[in-house]
């Protein structure tokens, strides 16, 4: 049976790439920056244009799909994720590191149907790396299969994960505290790429062994959730549970074991969650 999503998962490359090359263009320029719910909670220009532009296309060409923008949600858009066929995207993961020239900049579009999420692009465009995946169908990087590293030994292994932009001090001091006690495992390192959608395409390349974080966005890890568990990780909440994408929580690791030996250490805390109404 011809598969139902791949023109929409086709069509979502080639808006990646299109995206990306407005992303690249952009950093040729001096970027204006704007703040969101805090002085490091950062948006440009070229984070609401590119939103745009994807958009727009994908209404034109498929007029019945809903939407979660980053973008979009800023503007007052409800963060909602129904059965209807859903694009969830984030133009710019990585804001910071657009703004500063840090060279991990990723565009990422995900698509769910009936709450299930069937294929993610991730696209990081100053190295030029199209990441890809569908449900069942297996995890690609620029065409090539991807498969997460086979370390099952928690000492030798790197671990992602991100301070965040949470930074009231009790929030540092979990987040430094869960880092800290990781370290002392002790891992072989901890990394930080500045994207959830690259560090989590890390894990499904084999390069790091896990990655969690707390405070991120549906939008920010729906992508390559699905390219994660194509290249044979797994995904669970930062306490070992069951991932809920709405919770602003992940942990995305190469195997069950190694993932629910890092929530041992993690020091877990709720942020407001992104289906959260908004406040009156
Ligand atoms: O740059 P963005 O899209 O704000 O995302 C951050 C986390 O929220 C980096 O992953
Ligand atoms: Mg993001
Ligand atoms: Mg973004």
């Amino acid at each position: 049976m011809a598969d139902l999503w791949q023109n929409a998962m086709d069509h979502a490359v080639a808006l990646a790439r299109t995206a990306g090359a407005v992303v690249r263009e952009a950093l040729q320029d001096e970027r204006k920056v704007m703040m969101k719910s805090s002085s490091v909670d950062l948006v440009t220009q070229t984070d609401q244009k590119v939103e745009q532009l994807i958009i727009q296309s994908v209404k034109d060409k498929f007029p019945t799909h809903r939407f979660i923008g980053e973008e979009s949600v800023a503007a007052g858009e409800a963060c909602v994720l129904t059965d209807s066929p859903t694009w969830i995207i984030d133009p710019i993961d990585g804001t910071t590191n657009f703004v500063h020239g840090y060279p991990f900049v990723a565009i990422s579009i995900g698509f769910a149907v009936n709450k299930q999420l069937e294929f993610g692009v991730v696209y990081s465009c100053v190295e030029d790396k199209m990441f890809t995946a569908r449900r069942g169908k297996g995890a690609f990087c620029n065409g090539r299969p991807l498969q997460v590293s086979d370390q099952k030994e928690i000492s030798q292994s790197i671990v992602a994960t991100e301070f965040g932009s949470i930074r009231d001090p009790e929030t540092v001091d979990k987040v430094l505290s869960s880092m800290r006690k990781i370290l002392c495992i002790p891992v072989h390192g901890i990394r930080g790429a500045g994207t959830a959608a690259v560090n989590m395409c890390h894990v499904a390349c084999g390069c790091v062994d896990a990655y969690y974080e707390i405070g991120i966005h549906v939008w920010d890890v729906a992508a390559a959730a699905v390219i994660v568990s194509e290249a044979g990780g797994v995904l669970m909440d930062v306490t070992g549970g069951q991932l809920d994408l709405m919770s602003r929580r992940v942990l995305a690791a190469s195997s069950r074991s190694i993932g629910e030996r890092i929530s041992r250490e993690i020091e877990a805390f709720a942020p407001v969650r992104d289906d959260a109404p908004p406040p009156q």
